[in-house]
């Protein structure tokens, strides 16, 4: 019995869910030109599909999990689960207009035409906002709508904002906001389950990972008490002693985030020789 995971054929997730399961420690032969491909060292099938299909294939339970964008799920799945968010290809779905209309409200969308790809999500949207618009549905290049004349607004995916900026759009409304996640199909076995979660334990250990830093520096021994009490960290931090009389060594663990707010405090308590080092797995 094999745990059958989705994931995009090519695209922005295809990737970083590769990677995502190779950190796992989970490896697949030849994953370019088969569609279906196991994994070496755990039971697992990778399953290369369209991203618009996979909620589909989740259903169904073609697919017993998939990595794909949390939007996707949004715009046609709903009714599926997210069971682990995995913090890659974050964008939002965002209505746009022409840089120079006036735009003051949702109500400014009352009977005009969207271009999107997102029927759904939109629709969703005006609904909440009581908004009558007409919805006009393309697969691609959306940004260029306005442009020839096929709507006065769309609604895509933003992230850097460069496609609005260069077809001279304004962003006017963050619908939602996305990243890639893991999503179960409806109906897994316990044993299915049960290999979830030994998936589910080894992605948290990777992100942890990547979210911490192993910080080591060297301080004079009547500054550590400060030093410690600044430190945000896991437990305890491991103090040495230098060979230098009167210095000690300390390490531990911070968030990546963290370490940029208080790096100006450790270097004015004495801190010196601040080393920050990657992580790569991590079990709490
Ligand atoms: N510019 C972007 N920045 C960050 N994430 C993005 C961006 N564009 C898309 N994404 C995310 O990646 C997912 C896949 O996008 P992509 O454009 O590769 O595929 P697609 O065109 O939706 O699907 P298909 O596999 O059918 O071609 C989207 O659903 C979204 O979650
Ligand atoms: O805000 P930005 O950083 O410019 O990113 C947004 C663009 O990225 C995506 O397109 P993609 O490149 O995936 O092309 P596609 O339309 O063929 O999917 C999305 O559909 C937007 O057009
Ligand atoms: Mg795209």
């Amino acid at each position: 019995m094999k745990l059958k995971i989705a994931i995009q054929k090519s695209g922005r997730l295809n990737e970083q869910s590769l990677k995502l399961l190779k950190d796992c420690g989970i490896y697949i032969d030849n994953g370019r030109d088969q569609l279906k491909v196991s994994a070496t060292n755990f039971p697992m099938e990778v399953l290369f599909l369209r991203n618009g299909d996979i909620p589909q294939y989740l259903r169904d339970g073609v697919a017993d999990l998939a990595i794909i964008g949390e939007n996707l799920l949004y715009e046609k799945g709903e009714d599926l689960s997210i069971v682990e968010r995995l913090g890659f290809s974050k964008c939002r779905v965002s209505i746009a207009i022409p840089k120079n209309e006036f735009y003051h409200s949702v109500d400014d969308l009352q009977g005009k035409k969207i271009a999107t790809s997102y029927p759904n999500t939109v629709q969703k949207f005006l609904k909440k906002h009581q908004v009558e618009a007409e919805l006009h549905k393309i697969s691609g290049s959306v940004e260029i709508a306005p442009n020839i004349g096929l709507a006065d607004a769309i609604c895509d995916i933003v992230s850097s904002g460069s496609t609005l900026f260069k077809n001279n759009l304004k962003e006017t409304e963050i619908i939602l906001k996305s990243e890639a996640v893991l999503a179960t199909s409806p109906n897994l076995s316990n044993e299915k389950a049960e290999l979830l979660a030994k998936l589910q334990f080894r992605i948290q250990t990777v992100l942890k990972a990547k979210e911490s830093k192993y910080v080591l520096l060297n301080a004079p021994n009547n500054k550590i008490d400060q030093i410690i009490s600044i430190l945000p960290g896991m437990k305890s931090p491991t103090l040495l002693p230098l060979a230098k009389e009167g210095w000690s060594s300390l390490h531990t663990v911070i968030q990546q985030e963290k370490f940029w707010e208080i790096i100006d405090e450790l270097k004015l308590a004495g801190a010196e020789g601040i080393l920050v080092c990657p992580i790569e797995k991590m079990v709490i």
